[in-house]
C-alpha cells in the first residue's frame, strides 16, 4: 500500500469573497512526482502557500509528513523544501558560498554542509561553476543551484513553482531529468506546478488538474484520459482501400467497439474500450483488402488538458 506524505483535505481559501482554492481534496504519496496543473490564476501558488504553513487556510485541512502546515509551519518547513519561481541568490557569493548560507540559516554544522554541498553541485552539475558567483550564471544554472539549495537540508518533499521558466529547451530537458534522478535515488516525493504540459507529462506520476481553484480531476495520464473519454479510451485510426460497407459493419459490431468515425472513403477512426488494433488488422487481411495505415493514437496530456478546459473558461469568466 502506497503512504500520503501530503493529505489535503477539503482545503479553502477565500480572498475577499472570491474562492481562490475551493474544497479540495488530494493526497499525495511518498516517492511520487505529482504535477500541478492550471492555467494563471487556478490557485496552485494559494495551494502551495498553504501546504508551506505561509497562508492560513479558510477552511479545511493540510498535513505534510504527518505534520499540519497550520498549526505547525517550521515543522514543515524542516522536512519540506520550496523552490519558488522567483528564486534569488546572493549575486555576489559563488554557488557554494550560497549554499553553505542556507545550510547555515538550517542549522546544518559546516563540516555537513560542506560535504552536501560538493555532493550536490556535483549531481546537479555545476562542480565547474562552484566557485562562480551567481550572479553570472544563466537562468539554467540558477534552477540546478535551486535544486541544490531546497535539498541541502535533506528534505522528504521538494515543491517546485514553475521550475522550468525562462529555460531554454535543452536547459529544461536536462532539469526535468535531474528532477526525475533525484526522484529515483532519493525516493524524493516532488510536487512541480506548471502549466506546460508537455514538461509536466514527461516527469510526473499523476497530475491534478486545476482551473478556477478547484481540481477538475487527479490521476495517471491514462486515468485521466478514462475519466475525460470514457468508453472512447482508444482510437485507432485505419487507411485502407476499399473500406466496405460490410467491413464497417462488422467493425461497428465489435463488442469493444464503441464509435466508427469515417473520415473519407478510405480513412476511418475506431473509438473502442480496448486497443483492439490486432483484430481490426485480421479483418482487413482476412479479406485481403491492402491495408495503408493502422495505428492506436495516444491521449496526450495536452489533448486531456484542453478537453477539460473546452467551454469553461469562457463559461466562467463572466
Ligand atoms: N494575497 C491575495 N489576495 C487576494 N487575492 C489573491 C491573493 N493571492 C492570490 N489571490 C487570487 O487567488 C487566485 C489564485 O491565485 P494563485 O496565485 O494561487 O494562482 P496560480 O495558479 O498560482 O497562478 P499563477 O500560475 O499565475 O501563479 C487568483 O484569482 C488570485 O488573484
Amino acid at each position: 500500500m502506497s503512504e500520503a506524505i501530503i493529505n489535503i483535505k477539503n482545503l479553502t481559501k477565500i480572498y475577499d469573497d472570491v474562492p481562490a482554492v475551493e474544497q479540495l481534496s488530494l493526497s499525495i504519496n511518498k516517492g511520487e512526482i505529482f504535477g500541478l496543473l492550471g492555467p494563471n490564476g487556478a490557485g496552485k501558488s494559494t495551494t502551495i502557500f498553504m501546504l508551506l504553513g505561509l497562508t492560513e487556510p479558510t477552511s479545511g485541512s493540510i498535513k505534510v509528513c504527518g505534520i499540519d502546515s497550520t498549526k505547525s509551519p517550521l515543522g514543515v518547513k524542516q522536512r519540506v523544501g520550496y523552490l519558488p519561481d522567483d528564486l534569488g541568490f546572493y549575486q555576489n557569493m559563488t554557488g557554494l558560498e550560497n549554499l553553505l548560507y542556507t545550510a547555515q540559516l538550517n542549522g546544518i554544522s559546516r563540516e555537513v554542509a560542506e560535504k552536501r554541498a560538493h555532493h550536490l553541485l556535483n549531481q546537479v552539475g555545476l562542480e565547474d561553476a562552484i566557485h562562480k558567483k551567481t550572479g553570472k550564471y544563466s537562468r539554467g544554472m540558477k534552477q540546478r543551484l535551486g535544486l541544490a539549495d531546497v535539498l541541502i537540508k535533506e528534505p522528504e518533499v521538494i515543491i517546485l513553482d514553475e521550475p522550468t521558466l525562462g529555460i531554454d529547451p535543452k536547459g529544461v530537458r536536462e532539469l526535468l531529468h535531474l528532477i526525475k534522478k533525484l526522484n529515483q535515488e532519493k525516493n524524493l516525493t516532488v510536487l512541480l506546478s506548471s502549466h506546460h504540459l508537455h514538461q509536466v507529462q514527461q516527469v510526473c506520476d499523476r497530475v491534478g488538474i486545476f482551473v478556477k481553484g478547484k481540481l477538475l480531476a487527479k490521476g495517471t495520464l491514462n486515468e485521466l484520459a478514462l475519466q475525460l473519454f470514457g468508453n472512447d479510451n482508444y482510437v485507432v485510426h485505419v487507411e485502407a482501400n476499399p473500406i466496405t460497407e460490410r467491413l464497417l459493419n462488422e467493425i461497428k459490431e465489435l463488442p469493444e467497439v464503441t464509435y466508427v468515425n469515417q473520415i473519407t472513403a478510405t480513412s476511418i477512426d475506431v473509438f473502442c474500450k480496448k486497443d483492439i488494433t490486432p483484430t481490426i488488422a485480421k479483418k482487413f487481411m482476412d479479406d485481403e483488402i491492402e491495408l495503408s495505415n493502422i495505428s492506436k493514437k495516444n491521449y496526450g496530456l495536452d489533448e486531456i488538458y484542453h478537453r477539460y478546459f473546452e467551454g469553461r473558461e469562457s463559461n466562467e469568466t463572466a
